[in-house]
């Protein structure tokens, strides 16, 4: 029993430990179960995880090869545009390569230029030095410039003085005279004088002399200084007998026939230049019709016939223009007017009389005096050229008065007037001269008796007597004034010597040239000129001390 008992416990120990085990097997099978249920409920979520990622890949699938059409298209484009860049880049290339090698040329003429630019470098920096050089020897050229430009200037001044001086020396009123030559017409026409003139004079000429083209006895002993004219006349006594008679003149200089424009000219040319220094002139032609007047003022065309007028101005176009570098700067005018039967005519004017009534006024200031004459042209000239056109212009209207009035030019006096006022930048100074070229009426209607029938003839006869000794009278007053100090001058006697009052005064030079005829016929005008000229190459103003002669 006892061993069933322990067999019994036995077997219910081992029942107890079996239950036990049945126990916890089923708690085991539990909890297998349970991981069981855990484990498909992850292989749930696991298989709808990998359904999704499944999708999700496709549809990664999807877009990857969305992306590798897209990447192949842009790919293809990609080849494209590679293959354009290529051919860019292989004509790139050539250019490079092309450039390169005018890179290289470049350079080589950088190089090239570089050393050039330094070799200029070098130049210019010697070329600065040297201006800086020059520059520093302008300053002192300029300091010396203005330093001789002063000089020059003060020289001018003594200059002028200087040439005043010399002029006053020689005189302020001077006389030349000029025979003229013999002319082939002298020999073929009868002498002028023989068809108008008996004379008045004592030293009438022998008439046997009197013939075509006889050639009057003149000399010229002074051949040193050309000073003297010696006429020899011969005329009949009372009783019969034939006397020979000689007549001495000196004067400033005498011109034989030979002698030419330009030496006569040579004379004066010192005058032209007195009245850009601000001086006025006065030139007169005196003498019979005939004897040259014409030709020694306006002369012929050519170069070498021209006459005093022409000349003259273009001295003082020279002069003015030599004394621009001093500073001086000069405007002229110019106006030319007739004097016929004491009324004035423009010969400038519109017609060949133009009929105005011209007045003369003098317009004086403290420094200087002027003279105008109403409504006549007064003609701006700027140079020589528009002087000749001038003068033609006077000359035109002259000839064709000359023609309506039978030879009026012979029997009026022409006064051409060239005005200049100047004008110094440097100094201030300013100066105002004037030259007068006077073409005097013929002076043989002084003692002309054929005059007389004719009334016409009579008043141009009195009038040209009186103009001529107003002019006489005037020079000689002047002369007195010159010795003994305050004097009347008669200047209103005459439109000539009003005219001229300011240049028969003050400050004036006067110079008459005397005319000669050199034919026989005209032995007693010329004897009658000369005696003339003689008073007033008497006359001094100014220092000069002339040796006189009288007729012996
Ligand atoms: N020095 C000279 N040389 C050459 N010919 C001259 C000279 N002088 C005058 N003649 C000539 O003599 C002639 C008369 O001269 P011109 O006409 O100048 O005299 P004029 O005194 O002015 O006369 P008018 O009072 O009538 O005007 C002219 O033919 C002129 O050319």
């Amino acid at each position: 029993m006892d061993a069933e008992r322990t067999k019994v416990a036995e077997l219910e120990a081992n029942h107890r430990a079996l239950s036990r085990e049945l126990a916890s097997s089923k708690a085991v099978e539990l909890d297998k179960r349970r991981e069981l249920v855990n484990a498909s409920d992850e292989m749930e979520k696991m298989r709808m995880k990998h359904s999704r990622e499944v999708m999700e890949l496709e549809m990664e699938i999807q877009k990857r090869a969305r992306e590798i059409r897209e990447l192949t298209e842009e790919l293809r484009l990609a080849k494209e545009d590679l293959e354009r860049e290529r051919e860019t880049v292989s004509t790139l290339r050539a250019t490079v390569s092309h450039q390169s090698t005018a890179h290289v040329t470049l350079n080589a003429q950088i190089n090239a230029l570089q050393a050039e630019k330094s070799a200029l470098q070098t130049q210019l920096d010697a070329a600065t030095s040297a201006v800086s050089q020059q520059t520093l020897d302008q300053v002192s050229a300029n300091r010396r410039i203005a330093e001789l430009e002063a000089e020059a200037r003060e020289a001018e001044m003594v200059r002028r003085k200087l040439h005043n001086m010399v002029q006053e020396l020689k005189g302020n009123i001077r006389v030349f005279c000029r025979v003229r030559p013999v002319l082939p017409h002298d020999l073929t026409s009868p002498p002028a004088g023989l068809r108008r003139s008996g004379s008045s004079s004592g030293n009438s000429p022998n008439p046997d002399e009197q013939e075509k083209g006889a050639v009057a006895d003149i000399a010229f002993p002074d051949k040193r200084d050309h000073k003297e004219i010696v006429l020899a006349s011969s005329s009949s006594s009372a009783m019969g007998n034939e006397r020979k008679e000689v007549h001495n003149f000196s004067f400033d200089r005498v011109f034989e026939p030979e002698s030419t424009q330009s030496d006569v000219f040579e004379e004066i040319s010192l005058l032209a230049q007195s009245c850009v220094d601000g001086y006025n002139v006065c030139i007169f032609a005196y003498g019979q019709t005939g004897s040259g007047k014409s030709f020694t003022m306006e002369g012929g065309a050519s170069e070498a016939t021209m006459g005093m007028i022409p000349r003259a101005v273009s001295e003082v176009f020279r002069a003015a223009q030599a004394l621009k570098s001093k500073g001086w700067e000069y405007k002229m005018e110019g106006q030319f007017l007739e004097i016929y039967n004491e009324t004035i005519n423009d010969l400038l004017g519109k017609g060949e009389f133009d009929k105005k009534k011209h007045e003369i006024k003098h317009d004086k200031t403290a420094s200087s005096a002027s003279t105008r004459v109403t409504d006549v042209n007064v003609m701006p000239l700027h140079t020589p050229r528009e002087v000749t056109a001038l003068l033609r212009l006077a000359n035109s209207r002259r000839t064709v008065a000359a023609t309506l009035m039978n030879e009026r030019s012979s029997r009026s006096h022409s006064v051409f007037t060239l005005r200049i006022s100047g004008s110094n930048e440097h100094t201030g100074e300013r100066c105002e001269g004037s030259l007068n070229l006077v073409d005097l009426a013929g002076s043989e209607r002084l003692n002309s008796s054929g005059a007389a029938g004719d009334k016409e003839r009579l008043k141009e006869t009195q009038n040209i007597n009186r103009s001529l000794s107003a002019l006489g009278d005037v020079i000689a007053a002047l002369g007195e004034k010159g010795e003994k100090g305050e004097k009347h001058i008669p200047y209103r006697n005459s439109k000539l010597t009003y005219l001229l009052q300011n240049s028969l005064s003050g400050n004036s030079k006067t110079l008459m040239i005397l005319n000669l005829s050199p034919l026989a016929a005209h032995l007693s005008e010329s004897l009658t000129s000369l005696r003339f000229a003689t008073k007033v190459n008497n006359t001094t103003i100014g220092t000069a001390k002339k040796q006189l002669r009288g007729s012996s």
